[in-house]
């Protein structure tokens, strides 16, 4: 009975406050700090000594989640991504293998700041009402499947999320010692849920099946790889997937393997953004290829360094440039599918940090339908749904491609009767993680696909010139005063200050910016693009003058 549940839950949750604070006084400040929570773009976030609470709460959570779902597994995992060492994180998986659903979002919230064990009980009981979870008859047993990245600060938060599991009743999977990159986590809640291999090495064997079968035969597209870690769990995952692409010709070095501090002047979030060479990758060879991965390695960019970069450090091949590399070879399989295959609604999905000339590109170059949602892979993986084959990309490197399950049975049909083009379809599909973007995924699909595509990385990065951009962060008293609308590219809150960039955009040439708060640090987002470099920056900083004008 709900009663029953609420009140263990009550229980535990004393004990373990009594037990995990120093002093009362600790414990105050612990509890006030829970209080302003939000589980923003990509789950809680903060110093990773602060998060013990939250992660016994969220260990609670994805446990009652579980029960709703009547016992299909959800999944946590404790991670701050490409945010600082000391930082931490803990997110919930749905159990379609996807980001907690955003209805839940607000639970999460309510469990996590509620301020003691009686007032837990209440959320409880309110959430448990509202979503009708059907307790009579004895509780459905729920599973939570644990990972966490290499943090110092994980083991222990692994532990308070197993006694939030356990206080609620369900089954943990998983322990301390269970490092996984976030996708595979993801992919693993997916494939226990489908019933079939869910287990890691199952994981491998899919990515690592795929991959040679699309390399067969294939000249490797590159000589040589670098691969930077970013100090993180993807350092350690990346090897089992490999075989296949080292099979094929491709001679790959791992650097930032963890000897050094995560994501410190290396990885994926420092490469986009400062459009720097990661520490170690320093020496590349002119034309060499290197790709970062970030902290848990649910995000990937590539990069030419060397003389070859055209001057500046490197030559950037990010989201946007995956992205289009990955819409072009679909768009060619599909028209391989031939008129009798029938129909596919193809679309790719971006964010306002999207490069306009990668939108152009898609939309002009390629004549493909670009849909534009919220920053975060929950809105993009949302849109990308409606389509039968959809390919959708942060700019920062994060994305997959999803194949809708009737398209996937028109490619078995039509590989059945014959078609080449199906078949090779179908092999992209075991490549791809269906639940969430992955490092180790497009690390092996760009491969493949560029060794598919006439012209190999030189047309690659050729596909277009990235109109000039700068993104800056503004620290301000409250950014949950800015709102916007139309995937964040206006503020409809202060208006006073959405006037004064439409002025300064109006006063540059080709310009686009947009202010938006970030959902995973307390600053406020400030992007923009124009004709050229100077006049961008220039842009970007007039903006944030605006905008630290405004909350002073
Ligand atoms: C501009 C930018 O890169 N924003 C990132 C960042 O979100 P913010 O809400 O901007 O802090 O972290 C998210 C989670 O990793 C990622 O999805 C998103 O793309
Ligand atoms: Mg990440």
């Amino acid at each position: 009975m709900a009663q029953d549940l609420a009140r263990r839950c009550g229980a535990a949750d004393e004990a373990f406050f009594r037990e995990a604070m120093a002093s009362p006084a600790a414990a105050e400040t612990e509890r006030e700090s829970r209080r302003r929570l939000s589980y923003g773009t990509a789950g809680f976030r903060r110093k990773g000594s602060k998060l013990i609470g939250v992660a016994f709460r969220c260990g609670m959570l994805a446990a009652v989640r579980s029960i709703a779902l009547q016992g299909r597994a959800t999944g946590l995992v404790v991670t701050a991504s490409h945010n600082p060492v000391e930082d931490n994180g803990v997110k919930l998986v749905d159990g379609d293998g996807g980001m907690l659903h955003m209805s839940w979002e607000k639970h999460a919230e309510a469990i996590v700041s509620a301020q003691n064990a009686v007032d837990l009980e209440q959320a409880l009981l309110r959430i448990l009402a509202k979503e009708e979870v059907n307790l009579m008859g004895g509780e459905r047993a729920g599973t939570v499947l644990l990972a966490l990245d290499t943090r110092p600060t994980g083991p222990r938060l692994v532990s308070a999320a197993m006694a939030g599991i356990r206080a609620a009743g369900a089954a943990v999977v998983g322990s301390e010692d269970t490092l996984r990159t976030t996708p595979q986590l993801h992919w693993q809640v997916l494939a226990t849920n489908a019933g079939g291999p869910c287990e890691e090495k199952d994981y491998y064997d899919k990515l690592n099946r795929a991959c040679s079968s699309l390399l067969l035969g294939q000249d490797a597209a590159v000589s040589s790889l670098v691969v930077d870690c970013a100090n993180g769990v993807g350092a350690l995952k990346l090897p089992s997937v490999l075989p296949a692409v080292t099979a094929s010709g491709t001679a790959v070095t791992l650097a930032n393997t963890g000897g050094g501090t995560l994501n410190s002047l290396c990885g994926a979030d420092f490469v986009q953004k400062e459009r720097r060479l990661p520490m170690c990758v320093g020496a590349l060879a002119g034309g060499q290829l290197g790709a970062s991965f970030d902290g848990d390695a649910d995000r990937i960019v590539f990069f030419v360094g060397g003389s070859e970069s055209g001057g500046s450090d490197l030559d950037l091949l990010d989201g946007d440039k995956i992205l289009c590399l990955l819409a072009g070879h679909l768009k060619r399989c599909v028209e391989g599918l031939g008129g009798s295959f029938g129909p596919v609604a193809f679309g790719c999905i971006q964010t306002a940090y999207a490069n306009g000339s990668s939108t152009r590109y898609l939309e002009q170059g390629l004549g493909l339908e670009v849909v534009k949602t919220k920053t975060g892979v929950k809105h993009l993986h949302a849109a990308a749904l409606a389509f039968d084959l959809s390919v959708y990309f942060e700019a920062n490197g994060h994305g997959t491609m999803l194949f809708s399950p009737d398209f996937l049975r028109r490619l078995r049909e039509a590989k059945g009767s014959g078609s080449e083009w199906a078949g090779h379809l179908l092999e992209i599909s075991n490549v791809v993680n269906p639940a969430i973007g992955d490092a180790l995924s497009v690390l092996l699909l760009v491969l493949a696909v560029l060794s598919h595509e006439a012209g190999g990385l030189d047309t690659w990065r050729g596909l277009y010139a990235d109109a000039p951009s700068r993104m800056l962060k503004c620290v301000v008293p409250d950014r949950s005063a800015i709102k916007t609308t139309n995937a964040e590219q206006r503020m409809t809150q202060p208006a006073a200050l959405q006037a004064k960039v439409d002025d300064l955009v109006a006063g540059a040439e080709l310009a686009r910016a947009f202010v938006r708060p970030s959902g995973t640090e307390d600053v406020v987002r400030i992007y923009a693009e124009a004709r050229t470099q100077e006049q961008a920056d220039q842009l970007a900083t007039s903006i944030e003058r605006e905008v630290a004008a405004f909350f002073s």
